[in-house]
């Protein structure tokens, strides 16, 4: 079974829709509060993905994830000085997946485990208020980037989702950074307009977002983060115009769109599981 750590706690709210995902894409998840894994009763290690769901942490006092974040990197979880960021720089060299949505997109971005491009977990890109300087809760299309390599977009070319975020902005400051971002897609998710062209025009872009970027991954693809919520749209009767898609094709699956992000990584899991296990058994066997 693959097993899925999901934080919640200190003013984090989507954790029962993240564990409600993997639990339809076949996996075991586990909602833990963050000061279970901080005092050392729950290790990540245990587990295969480590998920920072959306919410509003720490009431979003210095900038969304901003405080979450420097408790993960400065909190020490044991007398030996190591931090839950020491973890989970151990967790990611061990080929684990860690996934943040929305707030947890913002947490891994300030933590600089996104885009992470120098391999020095330090903030390279920001997350901040939204163009239009509201808060912005509305369904939005994304395109998957060609280039992205993350097996948690394996296979999916657009998808409708909800955003509701007030600092969904992407603002890359540094060009060279920018290029190298753009160079490796790793700005793996883009909004679209009603063309289906990426845009950077309000509301399909619904936040001004740099390179109409609506998700990053790190260039191991281990590691990925977005603002919308494909965890909210985990039936077609979430969409708010689900009985015109259904007339239009009536026998298209049941299934929500954003279900397909967590089938991926659970699938992409179990069969490199199953690869290993074989070519164990076939060394053992010889
Ligand atoms: N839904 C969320 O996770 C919102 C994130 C954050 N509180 C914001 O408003 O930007």
């Amino acid at each position: 079974m693959v097993r899925a750590l999901i934080l919640t706690g200190f003013g984090i709210n989507c954790e029962e829709e993240f564990a409600a995902a993997y639990r339809m894409a076949g996996a075991e998840p586990t909602i833990v509060h963050l000061n279970q894994v901080l005092h050392g009763q729950v290790s990540i290690h245990d587990f295969d993905t480590l998920n920072f769901p959306g919410g509003f942490s720490f009431g979003d006092d210095l900038g969304s994830g901003v405080v979450l974040a420097n408790k993960l990197r400065y909190r020490q979880t044991g007398a030996n000085g190591r931090t839950l960021l020491d973890d989970i720089k151990q967790f990611i060299a061990d080929g684990k997946f860690v996934l943040g949505i929305c707030n947890g997109f913002q947490v891994l971005v300030k933590l600089g485990l996104l885009p992470n491009l120098s391999g020095e977990m330090t903030p390279e890109v920001t997350l901040t208020h939204n163009a239009s300087g509201r808060y912005e809760d509305r369904w939005v299309t994304l395109r998957v980037n060609p280039k992205s390599h993350t097996p948690f977009l394996k296979g999916i070319d657009t998808l409708e989702v909800p955003v509701r975020h007030g600092e969904g902005r992407l603002v890359i400051s540094d060009a060279a950074i920018q290029q190298r971002i753009e160079t490796g897609g790793f700005n793996c998710l883009s909004y679209l307009d009603a063309s289906g062209d990426g845009t950077d025009i309000y509301p399909f872009n619904p936040n001004g977002a740099a390179l109409n970027c609506a998700g990053l991954t790190d260039p191991t693809g281990q590691v990925f983060g977005l603002m919308p919520h494909p965890e909210a749209f985990l039936s077609a009767y979430n969409h708010p115009d689900w009985a015109r898609r259904r007339r239009q094709n009536p026998s298209a699956t049941e299934e929500g769109e954003g279900l397909q992000i967590f089938k991926n990584i659970v699938e992409h899991i179990a069969h490199t599981r199953t690869a290993v296990a074989s070519v164990t058994e076939f060394a053992i066997q010889k």
